[in-house]
């Protein structure tokens, strides 16, 4: 469950705000990140109706030789895919309908994410398992529930060279050759942390 602090802010009816309040940071190579923070309020509902309610995946990957679980719980809707709420199809529209010009095609598929605590995680990568390892896409997160950082980096290793808190309610959209150009991260953290939710819509065909 979210703690406490979020009803300061993220109490009341859900709805998304003005996109056009986005920050747009160029990466260089072609990649780009607009930032919004606080994009929907009234998030606490929703992020309490689907930690509950949403038929969460454990997964477990071959690691070396070993199997081993992924630290993180998944669920995932493809496109023509009723969502687990109306806030995110409304949120889905209103990324479709800024974004048209850039995008081409509608975002048509969700990827839900939970982390339940700071051991649960994503290593570096970009999301190229699908078009965007060759054509320039773009991917759109929401985060709700406890703050956690998304770090980003050129492909191909080194330090982060850029660090995106991410809280309850605020959206980031990765575009440009940034899937193909960079790679990003949810680093584990040993400060206690409660469960964040990541919402991930990307076109058709994007992975
Ligand atoms: O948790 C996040 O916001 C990032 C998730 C992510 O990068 C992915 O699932 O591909
Ligand atoms: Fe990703």
């Amino acid at each position: 469950m979210y703690p406490q602090q979020a009803s300061l802010f993220g109490g009341g009816e859900p709805g998304v705000g003005d996109l056009s309040a986005a920050r747009r940071t160029r990466l260089g190579a072609g990649a780009w990140i607009d930032t919004l923070p606080g994009w929907l309020a009234g998030a606490d509902d929703l992020f309490a109706r689907l930690a509950a309610e949403v038929p969460w995946r454990a997964e477990r990957r071959v690691m070396y030789d070993d199997v081993v679980a992924v630290p993180r719980l998944l669920a995932h809707y493809g496109a023509g895919e009723a969502l687990p709420d109306p806030v995110l199809e409304r949120a889905r529209d209103a990324l479709g309908a800024y974004y048209a010009a850039e995008l081409g095609e509608p975002f048509a598929t969700a990827g839900l994410c939970y982390y339940r605590d700071g051991r649960d995680s994503v290593a570096w990568h970009g999301d190229r398992t699908g078009r965007g390892s060759e054509r320039d896409t773009l991917v759109a997160i929401l985060s709700l529930g406890e703050p956690r950082p998304l770090l980003l980096r050129p492909r191909g290793g080194g330090p982060a060279k850029v660090r995106c808190p991410l809280g309850h309610g605020d959206l980031i959209v990765m575009g440009g050759s940034c899937q193909r150009t960079w790679d990003h991260a949810i680093p584990k953290t040993r400060s206690t942390v409660g469960g964040r939710i990541s919402v991930q819509f990307r076109p058709s065909g994007v992975r």
